[in-house]
């Protein structure tokens, strides 16, 4: 059943309204068209704050001239459903003139984390999504921020931004949420049928080969890729961007190190859909 205290706020002034004497607040930042990935971090943040805010606004600063602003999934009946079963208070649902009227002229950057990966690949993407994120924070002021592990580069990007720039939140990242067959769930697998869906399965099972082969003893870099583009090879239609093993900083090494931070990331663009995912190294954390 839909929550009958959800409510939908458009300005600033309304948020503020909405939360005034509110306690602890929890904010989920979204682009809408909801799933079961970001109904975890909506019950994750209304188990440990007072208040919820879900953010639904899909940001034309983070999607460059070729990417899919027009065609991006929305619904806002949707997500309404989802984050009131989930558990949220708020629904803020900006316009883009009320995050960026006319005169706006501002962006963060944030460099390091940011430049590898999605960074190269989508130049400016990150520019959006922490400028974004920062007028985000300063809206609603919550104490505790969720974001998703299934953008793990960006997470990583938010988590500088934070420490540099003295942002008083805490991140809290939630693991991802997988369909039973390994999928991780996104909003763009709207764009994909039941049969692409299935074959898109493939990038979930190249990084658990990855995982396997660090399993069994290796440890270098080049080879627990080859066990992974060993399974990516298998279907044609897999246009690979990377697939990488990466530490804590978004660095790729020669070797990997015994860390819980090291990660395996892949991107590839299957039937025109770019879609991502990554694992950590080792599941149960680092080896002994
Ligand atoms: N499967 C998932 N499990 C956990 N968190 C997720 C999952 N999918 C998205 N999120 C998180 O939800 C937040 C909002 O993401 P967003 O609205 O872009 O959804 P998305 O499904 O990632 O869409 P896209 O298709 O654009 O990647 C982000 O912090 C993201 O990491
Ligand atoms: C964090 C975010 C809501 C900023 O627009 C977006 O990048 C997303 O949905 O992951
Ligand atoms: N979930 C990441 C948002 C984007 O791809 O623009």
């Amino acid at each position: 059943m839909t929550s009958v205290t959800l409510r939908v706020v458009e300005t600033p002034a309304e948020l503020r309204q909405g939360l005034s004497g509110a306690g602890r607040v929890g904010l989920v930042p979204t682009m809408g068209y909801l799933h079961e990935g970001h109904a975890a971090l909506i019950r994750r943040a209304r188990a440990e704050c007072d208040a919820v805010v879900v953010s639904v606004f899909v940001n034309p600063r983070q999607f460059g001239a070729n990417e899919d602003l027009g065609r991006y999934p929305r619904d806002l009946e949707r997500d309404l459903h989802v984050a009131g079963e989930a558990g949220a208070d708020l629904l803020f649902h900006p316009d883009v003139e009320t995050m960026y009227p006319p005169g706006y002229a501002s962006t963060v950057s944030v460099g390091g984390v940011s430049e590898p990966l999605e960074g190269t690949s989508r130049p400016g993407h990150f520019d959006g999504v922490a400028t974004v994120v920062l007028k985000l924070f300063n809206l609603v002021q919550p104490h505790q921020a969720y974001f998703g592990e299934k953008d793990w580069q960006q997470l990583a990007v938010v988590r500088r931004m934070v420490r540099d720039l003295n942002v008083p939140v805490e991140i809290v990242g939630v693991p991802t949420v997988r369909e039973a067959s390994g999928l991780a769930l996104s909003s763009r697998n709207a764009y994909l049928t039941p049969e692409q869906r299935g074959r898109a399965v493939i990038l979930s099972r190249a990084l658990r080969a990855v995982q396997e082969a660090a399993a069994a003893g290796g440890r270098d870099t080049a080879s627990l890729r080859q066990a992974g583009l060993n399974v990516l090879t298998q279907d044609p239609e897999v246009d690979l961007d990377y697939l990488t093993v990466v530490d804590g900083d978004m660095h790729e090494r020669g070797r990997v190190e015994n860390d819980p931070m090291t990660r395996v990331l892949v991107a590839a663009r299957m039937f025109g859909v770019r879609l991502i995912d990554n694992l950590p190294l080792w599941p149960e954390g680092d080896p002994a």
